[in-house]
């Protein structure tokens, strides 16, 4: 039998899986990092983490592996997207990575506005300006930290960083790429138009290459620290997202995912590249060649639930929080909840705008705020569908992953809230399982990914939409669409006092 590993480097942590031929899941490890929040709207953290916590990881995995480590074939990423990691001539890092959920750069969305143009900028890359994205990151350094802009000789993605510190080799691929606003999607190349209305030097761009390509095998100083053969073929990967398509067999069109990690998305597989959403979801290629898909974004979906836990719960675990949802009304007898508390992206680009609970009482309990940050965290995402909807596609079943999925009232709460069928797969660890799937086709294991995704990806069980619930989630999704507009002057009056 052999073996393939997905690694996938996370917001929370980096999650690894290793796989077997058939398509099982023979172990998972994850090791978790903090994030690096020096001011509000600030998000950063430590690459060398990223590579410390992965090489702890795989060393963990192969020494609970009791086959011949020989065996095991391939490798490849998923990572999240967006996050700039800046290194110098030598290869060495210049700052600490600034994430997709730093909002800082709102002043440099407006100057890529101005010298490319909204228009051009959305043919060539699909997408809008947006904070989160790598391009302004890049510009922030270039106007704030001026003599690390010098340094600069190539920028990196996370997984791309990771990669290079288990391979020696600099890549970057089209799936990620196409999340830095650098990219002509359609062209699959750098977009030498922009860097040069930008003044950035092409040479900062890595070499593109396609997911399922190999991008060398791990250097020996690695193999000694991990236990795994220097023969491991390590494969490109590709963004979370795009990883966690593929591993939930999202690779036709007409299919949907909801994925709730650190961030939430609903994303759609799409087969061409010309379709127009005006930027209202995000655009991108896909891990499948030739492929794109289409994505809303909730900044912090996931988050919100463990900034909650963190602050008001920090000694109970996420299944103790949840233990008593249930017992909570839909509606959380009154309380509603928005998960704005990094800023939002889809539908409302807006960095300033953040959190409420609307309806507090005298007589909410603990248990009463989780129901409402479950449910407001789903309305988020349900906005994301309702612009799918109104753009004539049509949903009527969701595969849900993310740490998310594990909750089996959230899986009911977003068949009820999305009104479409919900799928839960054995593993809800949609971007390692694709991943690895990019190993195991890379490998040549399969003559596809939808081959591929036929052994792998199963489903473990479903929910369906109850009437009475859609109907009550109708009227207080409508509520809480309100929220925004009721706050956005308000939190815009608060920016002077924040951190
Ligand atoms: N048992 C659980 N039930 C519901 N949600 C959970 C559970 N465990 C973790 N989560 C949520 O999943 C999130 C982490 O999901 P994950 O997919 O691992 O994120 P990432 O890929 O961003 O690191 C946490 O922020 C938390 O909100
Ligand atoms: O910014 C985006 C997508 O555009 C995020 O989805 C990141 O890719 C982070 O993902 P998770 O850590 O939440 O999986």
């Amino acid at each position: 039998m052999k073996y393939v590993i997905g690694v996938d480097l996370g917001t929370s942590a980096v999650k690894i899986l290793l796989m077997n031929q058939d398509g099982e899941v023979c172990q998972e490890v994850s090791k978790s990092y903090p994030l690096i929040q020096e001011k509000s709207g600030y998000s950063e953290q430590d690459p060398e983490q990223w590579v410390e916590k992965t090489i702890d990881g795989l060393n963990e995995l192969v020494k609970n592996f009791n086959g011949n480590v020989q065996d095991i074939e391939g490798l490849s990423f998923s990572g999240q997207m967006h996050g700039l990691v800046l290194l110098d001539q030598e290869h060495n890092v210049l700052r600490n990575a600034i994430l997709w959920n730093d909002t800082r750069t709102t002043e440099q969305c407006r100057k890529i506005e101005d010298l490319v143009g909204k228009e051009r900028l959305l043919a060539i890359t699909k997408n809008p300006a947006l904070e989160g994205f790598t391009l302004p990151k890049i510009l922030w350094v270039k106007d704030h930290e001026a003599a690390i802009f010098e340094k600069a000789a190539v920028f990196l993605l996370p997984k791309d960083y990771l990669r290079f510190r288990l391979t020696g080799l600099l890549h970057s691929e089209y799936s990620d790429a196409a999340g830095t606003l650098l990219l002509d999607v359609a062209e699959k190349k750098w977009s030498e138009e922009i860097c040069e209305r930008l003044g950035i030097n092409t040479s900062l761009c890595p070499p593109l290459v396609a997911s399922h390509e190999q991008t060398g095998t791990i250097i020996s100083e690695v193999a000694e620290k991990t236990g795994l053969s220097t023969n491991v073929k390590v494969f490109a990967g590709g963004a979370d997202n795009a990883c966690g398509a593929i591993g939930s067999g999202i690779l036709s069109d007409g299919k949907t995912l909801c994925s709730i990690g650190t961030s939430g998305v609903v994303l759609s597989y799409e087969q061409k590249s010309d379709l127009d959403f005006g930027g209202k979801v995000h655009y991108f290629n896909h891990g499948e060649e030739n492929a794109y898909y289409t994505m809303g974004v909730t900044l912090a979906a996931g988050y919100s639930l463990s900034w909650f836990k963190d602050v008001f719960a920090s000694e109970v675990d996420f299944e103790e929080l949840l233990s008593c949802i249930d017992e909570v009304p839909i509606g959380a007898n009154g309380l509603l909840f928005t998960p704005y508390i990094a800023g939002e992206r889809t539908p409302h680009a807006d960095s300033v705008i953040r959190g409420s609970f609307i309806g507090m009482d005298a007589s909410h309990e603990r248990r009463d705020f989780v129901r409402a940050v479950l449910e407001g965290i789903t309305f988020s995402l349900n906005e994301s569908i309702e612009i799918f909807r109104e753009n004539g596609k049509q949903i009527d079943t969701v595969i849900s992953i993310g740490g998310g999925a594990k909750n089996k009232t959230w899986l009911q709460m977003q068949a009820d809230i999305f009104n479409v069928n919900i799928m839960k797969l054995v593993s809800e660890q949609g971007p390692g399982m694709g991943a690895a799937m990019l190993a195991a086709f890379g490998c040549a294991w399969f003559s596809s990914l939808k081959e591929c995704a036929d052994k792998f990806v199963q489903v473990s069980e479903s929910f369906t939409p109850k009437v009475e619930n859609v109907e009550a989630y109708k009227k207080l999704f409508n509520l809480y669409k309100d929220v925004y507009k009721s706050t956005k002057a308000l939190n815009e009056g608060l920016i002077e006092f924040r951190k």
